[in-house]
């Protein structure tokens, strides 16, 4: 029997990562770490399916004492669930150094007790919390990264690896299918979960994001306080035909970046989530380690851009675990326009 994918024979995410392997695209242990992050993406698909029934819906914490997260966020009950079943999942699965979570203060070595590997995980164990108790698509992210240093345990210091030494990276969307998008490096592939089942299944191989769109999806509430290159680029797309642009542009704004993300590697479009006067002390909104990078990985993987408006995203050198920066990602022709705004500014700003 043959072990390749092929159209009559429906591809499951485990074969797929076989026939990574044997092309020599993957480790046969980063292979199985895949295997048990995506088991857990299914533990919380179910959790988060389950809503006001599972009991799994508003604040974590005792009422009126709202347990807060290291970013000083409100945690949901369901981004504790999703914290909690990764951790799990991952310390005894024997191929970690070491995770790193939003939602934790730290880094966390692999216990002594279990069996350690080469690896270090972060993730978003829920992105979009904002969504959960409105029954709007919510989401995982996370990212791998090498650990050289055997028999010691890693620190925070050992996570501060930039973007381009990811070696896989992957979303998990709930909605109303539950699709695990995932990159090794090689393209990225969307699995969907078949429920009944129980697997994901390949339903997009080698995702590719249009150059060029005509929809951009940044949270509109904050144009008052955007810095000039984000107020002057916006505001030619919404300037529309008779514009600079030339064109109509449409907007669309989940607030769930996963989701947000995962409309771009459907039908194109560039996401943002600028530097503004509210989060410009912290370097922007969203997480560079546990959102931009992996999210960056897979963008390219798929023929977008992801940048920082001045940078390229994968090259940050990253100086914190929670660091946060400016991002802008997606269709590679747009991605590149919004970084043209910035450096035209920079340039007169002196
Ligand atoms: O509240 P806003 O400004 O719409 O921000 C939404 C953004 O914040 C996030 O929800 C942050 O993620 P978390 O829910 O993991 O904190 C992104 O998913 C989303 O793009
Ligand atoms: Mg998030
Ligand atoms: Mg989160």
């Amino acid at each position: 029997m043959s072990l390749s994918c092929n159209d009559a024979q429906p591809c499951s995410l485990t074969r797929f990562l076989i026939e990574e392997q044997r092309a020599g695209h993957i480790e046969p242990d980063l292979r199985l770490l895949i295997e048990v992050v995506a088991r857990a993406c299914k533990r919380i698909s179910i959790a988060v399916g389950k809503g006001a029934l599972g009991g799994v819906l508003g604040e974590a914490g005792l009422p009126g004492a709202a347990s807060m997260n290291v970013q000083g966020e409100a945690q949901k009950k369901l981004d504790v669930i999703a914290n909690d079943v990764l951790m799990e999942a991952n310390a005894w699965g024997g191929h970690l150094a070491g995770l790193a979570s939003e939602e934790m203060d730290h880094s966390q070595p692999i216990p002594d007790e279990f069996p350690r590997g080469r690896y270090l995980l972060l993730f978003d164990p829920l992105d979009g919390s904002s969504n959960i108790d409105v029954n709007v698509s919510v989401g995982t992210i996370f990212s791998v990264l090498p650990y050289a240093k055997q028999g010691q345990d890693p620190v925070d210091a050992d996570y501060l690896q930039p973007g381009t030494a990811q070696l896989a990276a992957g979303y998990c969307v709930y909605g109303p299918q539950t699709t695990l998008v995932l990159t090794v490096g090689h393209g990225t592939h969307a699995f969907t979960l078949d429920r009944e089942v129980g697997s994901f299944v390949l339903t997009t191989r080698n995702i590719r994001i249009p150059e060029q769109t005509a929809e951009f999806a940044v949270n509109m509430s904050n144009q008052r306080h955007w810095q000039p290159p984000m107020q002057a680029y916006v505001g030619d797309l919404l300037a529309g035909k008779t514009g600079p642009r030339g064109k109509d542009f449409n907007m669309r704004w989940v607030a769930s970046m996963v989701a947000d993300v995962h409309r771009i590697m459907t039908r194109g479009g560039i996401f943002s989530y600028p530097l503004d006067a509210k989060n410009e002390a912290k370097g922007g909104k969203l997480r560079l380690m546990y959102e931009a990078n992996p999210m960056a990985f897979l963008v390219e993987q798929a023929g977008g851009a992801a940048t920082t408006g001045r940078q390229r995203m994968l090259e940050v050198r990253p100086a914190d675990l929670h660091q946060r920066v400016p991002v802008f990602l997606g269709s590679k022709g747009e991605v590149e326009e919004a970084g043209r705004y910035h450096r035209e500014h920079d340039a007169t700003a002196g």
